[in-house]
């Protein structure tokens, strides 16, 4: 490792995003140095995105497999818990970051292990994990890229009763005989069915219905799902008080109670900025780092937040695309390059505003991309939604006995094209690519029936629903 002290790019947080915007900036001729505090990889290599789908995968095929006669027959036994929890640990490299640091090294990245906190302009002290400081000086930009923390809520007794937050969820070592999950976002919808499939008895307190950032009936059709296996789901429902003892947690929910080995709390994020030294720079910490959409923060121009810290779109798949767009955008500043950040140009991360792809690995899954009608409505624009059941389409009935889901567009009635697409049903995940396009690309409706889906694929999903939409208005 070159032992310098200074390079033209500091990039706080050896994440997914930090990484991305670390190698595009080198690829672009800069000199580039990552602070990590913990592990390279981030929260989504360790105790997100790949735990979480590692949990969640063994019972997804199990499920799939009992929905082929024929092969259901053949499937006799139970999930091997013990053998899931040891899929999980290989896709966590057991917590172990020397492969991703190899892959620093390959990618010319310099990595300062510690905590970094911004002490100036273009300047940030690391306080190593011996307790000794270094400071790092940048030519051209800082890049934030600190992540997010799971929110616990102010509940009477929660903090003391030391509940899971994602992080134990995903990387527990054994299966609690029952678990309590609060929320009804996307972390308790996907803790919910892989603890389920694992043999815990799970109970939901969800304040309101589940999975409210997407259109009403994916969250309606993933309850019946969770209920399907297992799950007590209990929606309009909010704890007042948490307790923990020998005999394990209760919660005390509106007049009764609900009794569990263990408590799970999945009620969102909060941006990792409350000690980065953003006060050093007039800025608030704790707050989400504003950026424009070169992901530079305004009115400071070294410095640019990318991933879950600005609060655009946290998703990995999202965040990482940030990167491409502020690395190469840093790149081109400090080489008085041309930087192109108008809409949908090379250095701007535009898709983050209405065309975001999301998958939930539910059972159902739901996979989304773009507005729902609900959104584009608020957003003015002028909407229709026409919505088909997957029963209709021989592809999804082939694909397993009984297909249960249920796929929406969201038409511009005005531009005739697509401003979103969400997908409920089994194994609906990589149907949503397509969509993407058809958003991102703003393809006319009347072009799309020419986008033929092949016979008998679960795609004829998309044909179904220009048919509902209707030919002549196109
Ligand atoms: C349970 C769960 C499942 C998820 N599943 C998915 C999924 O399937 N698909 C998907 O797209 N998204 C998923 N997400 C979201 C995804 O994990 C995040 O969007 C993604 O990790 C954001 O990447 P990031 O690099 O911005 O932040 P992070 O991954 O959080 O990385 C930030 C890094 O910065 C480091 N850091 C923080 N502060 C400092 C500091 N002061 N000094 C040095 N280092 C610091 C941290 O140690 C960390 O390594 C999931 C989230 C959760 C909680
Ligand atoms: N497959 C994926 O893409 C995936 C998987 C997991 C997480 N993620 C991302 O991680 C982020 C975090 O997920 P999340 O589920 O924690 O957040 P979320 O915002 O999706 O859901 C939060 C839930 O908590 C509830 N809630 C909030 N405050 C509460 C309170 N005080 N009391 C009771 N309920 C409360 C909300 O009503 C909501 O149901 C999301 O941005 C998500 O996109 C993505």
């Amino acid at each position: 490792m070159q032992m310098t002290d200074e390079y033209d790019l500091i990039v706080l947080g050896g994440g997914p995003v930090g990484e991305n915007v670390a190698d595009r900036a080198v690829q672009g001729g800069l000199t580039a140095v990552i602070v990590e505090s913990e592990l390279v990889g981030g929260e989504c290599s360790y105790w997100a995105c790949m735990p979480s789908k590692a949990l969640l995968r063994s019972g997804q095929v199990l499920r799939a497999a009992r929905r082929v006669p024929g092969a259901a027959e053949a499937v006799t036994g139970e999930l091997d818990v013990p053998a899931v929890l040891r899929r999980r640990d290989a896709f966590t490299s057991d917590w172990d970051d020397s492969g991703q640091v190899d892959w620093l090294n390959s990618a010319n990245i310099d990595l300062v292990r510690g905590h970094g906190r911004i002490s100036g302009e273009r300047r940030v002290t690391v306080t190593g994990p011996d307790g000794g400081e270094r400071v790092l000086t940048a030519r051209h930009a800082v890049a934030v890229s600190t992540g997010s923390d799971a929110v616990v809520p102010g509940i009477p007794g929660l903090q003391e009763a030391a509940p899971w937050t994602s992080r134990e969820a995903t990387s527990a070592e054994e299966v609690p005989e029952s678990l309590i999950v609060v929320g009804g976002g996307v972390v308790a919808v996907e803790m919910a069915t892989a603890f389920a499939s694992l043999g815990s008895r799970v109970t939901m307190l969800a304040r309101s219905g589940l999975l409210g950032a997407f259109e009403p009936f994916a969250g309606e059709l993933v309850a019946e799902g969770l209920r399907e296996l297992g799950v007590d789901v209990r929606t309009g429902v909010s704890p007042t008080r948490v307790d923990r003892d020998v005999a394990g947690v209760t919660v005390r929910v509106d007049g009764g109670e609900v009794l569990a080995e263990e408590i799970l709390v999945a009620t969102g994020r909060s941006p990792r900025s409350d000690d980065i030294g953003l006060e050093t720079i007039g800025l608030e910490p704790g707050s989400w780092l504003r950026t424009d959409d070169s992901l530079r923060v305004p009115g400071v121009d070294w410095l640019y937040a990318v991933g879950d810290v600005n609060g655009r779109a946290p998703l990995t798949h999202q965040g990482k695309y940030q990167a491409r767009a502020a690395g190469d955008a840093i790149a081109a500043r400090a080489q008085g390059g041309p930087v192109d950040d108008r809409a949908w140009g090379r250095h701007a991360a535009t898709a983050d505003r209405a065309s975001v792809p999301q998958v939930v690995f539910s059972e159902p899954e739901v996979a989304s991309v773009g507005l729902t009608e609900a959104a584009a409505q608020q957003a003015g624009r002028r909407v229709r939604a026409v919505d088909v059941e997957f029963s209709s389409v021989a592809g999804a009935s082939l694909h397993g006995d009984g297909p249960n889901g249920r796929a929406r567009i969201v038409v511009d009635e005005d531009r005739r094209i697509l401003l979103g697409a969400t997908f409920v049903g089994p194994e609906v995940a990589e149907l949503v690519h397509a969509a993407t396009v058809a958003v991102v690309g703003e393809v006319p409706i009347q072009r799309l029936w020419h986008a033929v889906p092949s016979y008998p694929t679960v795609s004829e999903i998309w044909l179904r629903l220009l048919e509902a939409y209707g030919r002549d208005s196109a």
